[in-house]
């Protein structure tokens, strides 16, 4: 079968994105969905989702991460798609979307900048060299001096397998401060297995971390990753964190057929 395909990315976290509104999509072949996301031998993403119909929402989004494995909450892909939708007149500048976690709101500006809503953040695990929490997708947060010439991939994977994840494991933020407003951030991925040039839910966990620790009396942080520049915004109700946005571009990359 000839499917077409929609290449999007959001500061270089990057996805292929299939309109399955009529369901055609076998969900549950995973070793398709990791060829498909294979950078060699398929279309290459650190993700794919899926558009769907949803009874109370303008879509429903479906996420995978390449390793062909369906997972939680993708905060970069949710933005990517609110731009897809908006590239085929799903929606118009704002929509709400069912997600994995539950229910989205978001904006597109005249810029193409999508405001994401992300889920309300409570039970942040703080710790002396660490800290953990649960966009969406689960975050251990930590400070790095040379960020720029830290190992992500090896000290990353070291953490995500480790004793203090188990076998969910989880994704493994590296943070440095550059000022109050803005925090540098590099991402070691679950399900990607490796860093990725930004990570979605994972700028929002480190913004809202920064914050928890006391790093900054902020509540609208400008996070640099790799690819490029998000920012998170969130106000605390005590301990906590509602009213969560990411913010950032999403971008069209190619689109293109392939046979499945
Ligand atoms: N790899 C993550 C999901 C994608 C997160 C990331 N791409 C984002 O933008 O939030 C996980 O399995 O927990």
């Amino acid at each position: 079968m000839l499917v077409q395909f929609y290449k999007y990315q959001g500061t270089g976290n990057d996805f292929v994105i299939i309109d399955n509104r009529t369901n055609f999509f076998p969900k549950e072949d995973t070793k398709l969905i990791e060829r498909l996301c294979d950078r060699r031998f398929g279309i290459g993403a650190d993700g794919l989702m899926l558009l769907e119909n949803d009874p109370e929402t303008d879509f429903k989004m479906v996420y995978y991460n390449s390793d062909g494995n369906q997972s939680t909450m993708c905060g970069n892909g949710g933005r990517c798609l609110v731009a897809f939708a908006k590239q085929l007149k799903v929606i118009g500048d704002t929509t709400s979307f069912n997600a994995v976690d539950g229910l989205h709101h978001a904006s597109v500006d005249k810029d193409g900048i999508v405001s994401l809503q992300m889920i309300d953040v409570d039970g942040i695990k703080i710790n002396p060299n660490y800290s953990f929490l649960n966009t969406g997708s689960p975050h251990h947060v930590q400070l790095v001096d040379d960020l720029e010439h830290y190992n992500v991939k090896e000290n990353g994977a070291a953490i995500r397998y480790g004793e203090l994840y188990g076998k969910a494991g989880s994704n493994i933020n590296f943070v440095k401060k550059i000022d109050d407003a803005t925090f540098a951030l590099r991402t070691y991925e679950r399900g990607v297995e490796d860093e990725t040039l930004a990570c979605g839910t994972g700028a929002t966990a480190a913004a809202i971390a920064m914050n928890a620790t006391g790093q900054t009396d902020l509540t609208a942080i400008n996070m640099n990753v790799e690819g490029g520049k998000l920012s998170v915004s969130f106000e605390k109700e005590g301990d906590k964190y509602v009213n969560v946005f990411l913010n950032g571009p999403a971008k069209f990359v190619f689109e293109g057929t392939i046979e499945i």
